[in-house]
């Protein structure tokens, strides 16, 4: 309660007393409660005392509080002129007396009955002191399940209650000291494979010199901006409007964005137009000779375009941003990106640049290669087209079935930061064309016998990685179709359901296996002298693992007790009987 001595007029401060009292939470714990309580019993009182002066004094605040005092003081009002101007000052001492009793003894109607002792016995007094009988009823109603609100509501915290919901902050990648460690270490890995793989001296034991002038080694503005050049080529290819249009898959802030579908006919685009370059002579083999320099302004760019998007994600509205990079970290949340979709007008950031400029920057990369190669040797040597040729499929699938990436972690789940910035524009087009650059570098060929297995092994891991792929969207686009029937399901919670035949019931990850066969034939086509070529297959054994074991999670939550069913089915996450 307020001093007295601090309000203005009595009737304010009881007004005031009452709207703090008020506005005091509900929930907090018990002890306090008891006093909220024995408060609200006082402030009833308080208010029918000034029920009885409002005449002079009204309260004008707004607030749910006060509106209720005045509510209460207005029906005194009304009672007072209904019974005119003789009756009046009794009257308002029966209000008085009438609120007082049912306040303080928390009263009975008997209770109530035996206090009120009219002064006169006239019709109206009788009327009168009717209506101040259903009052007191209404208002002790009121007063009850008040008092009960405050009970029941179950404890928190005077902390707990003024702070937000605080979400429990998960890690992933070794938290902060891990995103930043990855920060450099992915940039310097990128350079110093490369380094590594070089004519006459492909060993990682071996530590690169490097040049004297790295500067003018490494940089040339030129260079950069044929890149940019490169990123504007693939971006107005991007939003031509032909393609089909696709929705995504639907938002967590509702809706669904729709993406342009058009990654097939760039990637053809862009084959014959490098194809037109060659055939007029264009000294494309340029972009090999400078491989360090389109390196750098790669990085460069990767760098510049994960800081834009990191500043840019403070302006944009909260619900748009992802729920992993939001953890308040500036290290982790720059590393694994706090916005979820960021866009330019049409264009979708992080579905341009995961499909686009690094994954066919790869494979016309890799042409390059070997046109480089029968510029130097006159023959077209065949295990370098062979993984080239196997390394453009895999490329052209991805864009075939563009939409398909609509429903990856990526999309849905990731923001866009510098691992996936620095990952589709760094890291694939200059590690994962290193079998190519190897077989470039150090010449080296294989018997058509040998050649053959190698092309048997990725037709194979092909075959696995799209028809599970295709079994997995099919069952998702359209669960009835006939060429599911058979194929055991499982239903979830999330009213989806899971594949446990087919493809997904040999193992969890079908298509990683399938990936990972793959990976390893482009790399056998390098033979088996050196490790640098391997690279690719180990570095994504272990970026598969990991995957596996985050969508695993992701999993689990979105089905619940129907995933942990459908693990106890499928034991092997990626490697039938071995893992
Ligand atoms: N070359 C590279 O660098 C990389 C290649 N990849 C390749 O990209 C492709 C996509 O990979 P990714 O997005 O990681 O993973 P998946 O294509 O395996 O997609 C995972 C989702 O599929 C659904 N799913 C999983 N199991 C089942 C089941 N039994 N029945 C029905 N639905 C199931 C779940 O989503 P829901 O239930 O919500 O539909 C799950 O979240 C893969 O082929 C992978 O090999 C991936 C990463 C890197
Ligand atoms: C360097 C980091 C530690 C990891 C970077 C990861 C990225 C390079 C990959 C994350 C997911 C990817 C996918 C593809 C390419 C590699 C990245 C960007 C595909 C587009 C490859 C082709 C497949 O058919 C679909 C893949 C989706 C995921």
């Amino acid at each position: 309660m307020p001093s007295p001595k601090k309000s203005k007029s009595p009737a304010r401060a009881r007004t005031r007393a009452r709207s703090k009292s008020a506005s005091r939470s509900r929930s907090r714990s018990s002890g306090r409660k008891t006093k909220a309580t024995a408060a609200k019993v006082t402030e009833v009182k308080e208010v029918v005392r000034t029920s009885s002066r409002i005449p002079t004094r009204r309260s004008t605040s707004k607030s749910p509080s006060r509106v209720r005092v005045k509510e209460s003081s207005e029906k005194s009002v009304v009672t007072q002129s209904a019974g005119g101007a003789a009756a009046a000052a009794s009257t308002v001492t029966e209000t008085v007396v009438t609120r007082r009793t049912y306040v303080s003894s928390g009263s009975s109607e008997g209770q109530q009955k035996a206090s009120v002792t009219p002064v006169r016995s006239s019709s109206r007094i009788a009327s009168l002191i009717e209506k101040e009988r259903e009052e007191s009823s209404r208002i002790r109603e009121q007063m009850k399940s008040e008092v009960m609100a405050n009970i029941k509501t179950p404890e928190k915290s005077d902390s707990e209650e003024r702070k937000p919901k605080e979400k429990a902050v998960h890690y992933e990648f070794m938290g902060p000291i891990g995103a930043f460690l990855l920060i450099f270490l992915l940039p310097l890995t990128v350079y110093y494979v490369n380094m590594a793989c070089r004519k006459g001296n492909c060993s990682v034991l071996v530590i690169p010199k490097l040049p004297r002038n790295i500067v003018a080694a490494f940089l040339d503005v030129e260079v950069t901006l044929i890149f940019l050049a490169w990123i504007a080529f693939q971006a107005l290819l991007a939003v031509l409007p032909i393609g089909r249009v696709v929705e995504g898959q639907p938002l967590k802030s509702g809706g669904r964005l729709k993406y342009r579908c058009n990654g097939f006919i760039a990637f053809v685009i862009t084959l014959l137009t490098l194809g037109a370059a060659v055939y007029f002579k264009c000294p494309v083999t340029l972009v090999v000779d400078k491989f360090f320099k389109y390196m750098t302004a790669a990085v460069l760019f990767s760098f510049t375009l994960s800081i834009c998007l990191y500043v840019s994600s403070f302006l944009v509205n909260k619900k748009k941003l992802a729920s992993t990079g939001t953890t308040g970290n500036h290290i982790y949340d720059f590393f694994i990106g706090r916005e979820l979709n960021p866009r330019i007008g049409p264009l979708d950031l992080k579905f341009f640049f995961e499909l686009r400029p690094g994954l066919i920057g790869w494979v016309v990369l890799d042409w390059i290669m070997v046109v480089k190669a029968y510029q130097e040797t006159g023959v077209w040597p065949p295990n370098l087209i062979l993984a080239t040729f196997f390394q453009t499929l895999y490329v052209a699938d991805a864009l075939w079935f563009e939409d398909a990436i609509l429903t990856t972690m990526d999309i849905i789940h990731d923001g866009f930061g510098f691992m996936l910035a620095f990952g589709d524009l760094a890291w694939v087009p200059f590690l994962y064309s290193l079998q190519p650059r190897f077989l470039l570098e150090s010449g080296f060929t294989l018997p058509w016998y040998c050649l053959a297995p190698i092309a048997l092994l990725n037709f194979v891991g092909f075959a696995i990685f799209r028809m599970s792929n295709s079994q997995k969207n099919l069952f998702r686009k359209d669960p009835k179709n006939p060429a599911l029937a058979g194929i055991e399901t499982l239903p979830t919670q999330s009213g989806k359901k899971l594949l446990v035949g087919g493809w997904w019931g040999l193992c969890r990850k079908p298509n990683y296996l399938g990936d990972l066969i793959m990976a390893l034939s482009w790399s056998l086509c390098t033979g088996f002298h050196h490790i640098i070529p391997y690279f690719y297959p180990l570095y994504f054994l272990v970026l598969l693992v990991h995957r596996e074991r985050r969508d695993n999670e992701q999993c689990q939550q979105k089905h619940g007790a129907a995933w942990d069913r459908y693990c106890e089915r499928v034991k092997y996450r990626i490697f039938p009987y071995i893992y």
